[in-house]
């Protein structure tokens, strides 16, 4: 046995009723627009495979297992907040956004070195029968009870440290998954269907829409202190077909989740569309938008300000913007990656910015040089917040 596996705690706590106290609220002040001393910062992908500890759970677990089994999902959460001691402002529960297709019913492996792979994808509309959310016996939180528990135990043993996030896989991310049945150079079959079976299209993401809504809040009632949605192949989309496919259906989401829990931070990550910063900022009711690192974070401010400024929204409080450094520049040299932390910092500005790369860690990254990144973030908003 490894010495991580032999530090693996087995003791589970599945109580809801009352969760250890938060001592670092930063991200959850910063998400819902207030003034904070700095910036917070956490990073997407920060539990994965470019942590040795990581690596080692995986050899004796197979992906998919580590997220069902709650004593495994809340160990990998745990690594890198242990690793990172006081740098990370925030955990994200570990999972994938493939557990929707497999609660609805599809089977989904992860093949090493390959990623994601859907032995039998949705073929054509027809195959929409295939799909389980529409019997009478299924239940997202039957089938998604798993992802609760890790989330539930994985609040115990933060005891407090920092918040812990959930999230959800968006609908057309999904729904291309689905389709093409991995990753995907051109996603014609997914795009076929959104352009020759249009109707299916949108039954499809409506579907994935009810679904992913009910398992945020089943996420929020378990335990996670701030959710976000992962749009990640919005880019594919032009302004629009992103306005018709999958802008309504991130609403949706965001809108059933703030009916139920409307003071939960809720970030919205639409990978690649510059194009819809005005509409994510006006047209939803996610407090945080996060950009990807081909937008320049105040190009993104002021364009988001105009808009809000100009139309009428529900606003309570400011757009938050999540972001952005190139996660390559990781495998830059340690002080090109302080200048360039630095310069992303000056960028958003002293406040409304929650620090991160503009997309997750890579299997190739050195771990010192996310320490690097991360002591680099406190070190610049300090400064800029004085
Ligand atoms: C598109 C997507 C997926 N999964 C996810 C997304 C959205 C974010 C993004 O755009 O990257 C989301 C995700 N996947 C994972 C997390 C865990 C939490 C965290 O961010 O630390 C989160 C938030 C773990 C994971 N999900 C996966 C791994 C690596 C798999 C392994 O251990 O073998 C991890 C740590 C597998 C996965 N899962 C997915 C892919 C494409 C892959 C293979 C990618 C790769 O090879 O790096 C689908």
């Amino acid at each position: 046995m490894s010495d991580v596996e032999a530090n693996i705690d087995h003791s589970l706590n599945y109580d809801t009723s009352s969760f250890p106290p938060l001592k670092n609220d930063l991200y959850l002040r910063t998400a819902r627009g207030e003034k904070t001393e700095r910036a917070p910062v956490w990073c997407m992908r920060q539990a994965g495979r470019y942590l040795p500890e990581f690596r080692s759970i995986r050899v004796e677990h197979d992906f998919f297992n580590v997220c069902r089994t709650p004593a495994l999902a809340t160990e990998v959460t745990i690594q890198p907040l242990r690793r990172y001691a006081g740098l990370l402002d925030a955990a994200i529960i570990f999972s994938d956004i493939l557990v929707i297709p497999q609660a609805m019913g599809l089977e989904v492996q992860m093949v090493p070195g390959k990623g994601p792979h859907f032995p039998e994808p949705l073929k054509g509309p027809k195959d929409m029968q295939r799909l389980t959310d529409k019997k009478a016996e299924f239940s997202v939180d039957k089938e998604l009870d798993y992802v609760y528990k890790a989330i539930t135990n994985t609040r115990h043993a933060l005891g407090g440290q920092v918040p812990l996030l959930g999230f959800v896989g968006a609908p057309w991310t999904l729904m291309a998954y689905m389709i093409e049945g991995g990753g995907s150079k051109t996603f014609a079959q997914a795009k076929t269907w959104l352009f020759r079976h249009h109707q299916a299209a949108h039954e499809l993401l409506s579907r994935i829409a009810d679904v992913a809504a009910e398992f945020l809040v089943g996420q929020i009632r378990a335990g996670a202190q701030a959710a976000q949605v992962f749009e990640s192949w919005a880019g594919e989309l032009g302004p629009h077909d992103f306005a018709e496919f999958s802008l309504p259906y991130l609403a949706r989401i965001a809108e059933r989740v703030k009916g139920q829990y409307p003071d939960v931070p809720l970030t919205v990550f639409a990978k690649g569309a510059h194009y819809a910063l005005e509409l994510l900022a006006t047209d939803t009711a996610y407090d945080v938008i996060s950009l990807d690192w081909t937008i320049d974070p105040s190009a993104a401010r002021s364009r988001i300000d105009a808009a809000v400024a100009s139309k009428q929204t529900q606003r309570r409080s400011p757009v938050v913007l999540q972001g952005n450094l190139d996660p390559t520049l990781l495998f830059g040299n340690a002080q090109t990656l302080r200048e360039r932390t630095e310069a992303m910092c000056q960028a958003f500005g002293p406040s409304l910015h929650i620090a991160n790369l503009g997309h997750g860690m890579m299997p190739g990254h050195d771990p010192e040089q996310l320490r690097v990144f991360l002591e680099a973030v406190h070190k610049a908003s300090s400064a800029l917040c004085k």
